[in-house]
């Protein structure tokens, strides 16, 4: 897809090299670099370094990531060696074990040498629907605008946390793809960019929104309570890593914080996501796995000589002084509605069964 005619799909495969090229967003906002990824362990590292992220993105890449090693082994033996290295590589993101599960219920009944040219086909179908439902997420999120902005008479001021744009998915986004919609539909929107620590995600946000003349502020996460105590804020979306069946939702550590603060301004809380971030199987917030990812990412500050970081510094910094939780959980009754793309729900089991009947056990 083109958003303002910038190109902002982030996966290009390659069948015939057997590889993928990705942005590596370790180098944003400094550096646009695509890298190839030709081999599993390729894939591996550019999920768990972060060189890809965003919950449906890490699900497409674990995707192309197992085609890629079936071409290297198609083997039972080496399909399980790689379904478990790729679903090892971050645990919260329940997109990466929803692809790996769907090409794995594809890949097992075949016989090795059929197993490439199904793999790379199913690994298509997964970027392709992600990039339609993120696009139809974009068109409920803008009807939601629309009302609210009707409502307010004036620039519309959302706020979001983390990145869950574009950059985040194969493309389009899912928070920022209803701003998207709004911007091309010239709905006036304002963001304001919430800052994660330590990956500063935000910035990629203000990235994407700078290359789209999205009118946008960042700002330091702690400054969220003030913008909304002081009626700045008309509403703030998120993307979601997993929604379990009950509607709790696990996103970017200090998202929940922004749902408290939202339900004691009156704010409404909304979450975009699409089916491959629901998780029907996980029953509620307190059994969603929340990754705990190196310390080191606090110590060392990026973009400075690591060699520079005072001793002293890290020697004060000791393992056990750092925790670092990449996750958090907003309770269902915190969140206003989830944005899917098959429509906005309530963030409850009968809320999402009412849009996904097929998912229901009874
Ligand atoms: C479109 S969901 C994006 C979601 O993923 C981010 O986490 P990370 O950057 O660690 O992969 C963050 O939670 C976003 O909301």
């Amino acid at each position: 897809m083109n958003i303002d005619g910038i190109p902002t799909r982030t996966l290009r495969a390659h069948p015939e090299q057997r590889a993928i090229d990705i942005i590596d967003q370790t180098r944003l906002p400094h550096a646009l670099h695509w890298v190839r990824v030709r081999t599993l362990a390729e894939a591996a590292h550019a999920i768990r370094a972060m060189q890809v992220r965003g919950a449906p993105l890490i699900g497409a890449t674990a995707a192309y990531g197992l085609a890629i090693a079936v071409a290297e082994d198609a083997s039972d033996p080496g399909l399980a060696q790689a379904i478990a290295e790729l679903g090892a590589t971050r645990p919260t993101a329940v997109n990466l074990h929803w692809a790996l599960a769907r090409m794995q219920a594809l890949l097992q009944p075949l016989a090795p040498a059929q197993r490439l040219a199904a793999a790379w086909q199913e690994a298509e179908a997964i970027a392709e629907e992600d990039v339609a439902q993120n696009a139809a997420i974009g068109q409920h999120g803008l009807a939601l605008f629309r009302q609210l902005q009707r409502e307010q008479g004036r620039v519309l001021n959302v706020m979001t946390h983390c990145n869950a744009g574009w950059l985040a998915t194969v493309d389009w986004g899912t928070a920022l793809s209803p701003v998207y919609a709004a911007h091309d539909a010239g709905l006036p929107v304002h963001v304001w960019v919430s800052e994660t620590r330590p990956r500063n995600q935000g910035l990629l946000t203000a990235w994407e929104l700078a290359q789209h003349g999205v009118p946008h502020t960042l700002i330091a996460d702690n400054a969220a309570g003030l913008l909304m105590r002081s009626g700045q804020v008309d509403a703030v979306i998120v993307g979601a890593d997993r929604i379990a069946a009950n509607g709790d939702v696990a996103n970017k550590v200090g998202t929940y914080l922004k749902a408290l603060a939202c339900a004691d301004n009156a704010i409404p809380f909304y979450v975009a996501a699409p089916r491959s971030t629901l998780d029907f199987a996980c029953p509620d917030g307190n059994a969603i796995p929340i990754e705990e990812r190196d310390g080191d990412e606090f110590r060392l500050v990026h973009g400075l000589d690591h060699h520079a970081q005072p001793a002293a510094v890290r020697q004060l910094a000791a393992e056990e002084a750092v925790a670092n939780p990449a996750f958090d959980v907003t309770p269902a009754a915190r969140v206003s509605a989830i944005i899917t793309e098959r429509g906005v729900c309530p963030a409850s089991r009968e809320g999402l069964l009412a849009l996904y009947p097929e998912e229901s056990r009874d």
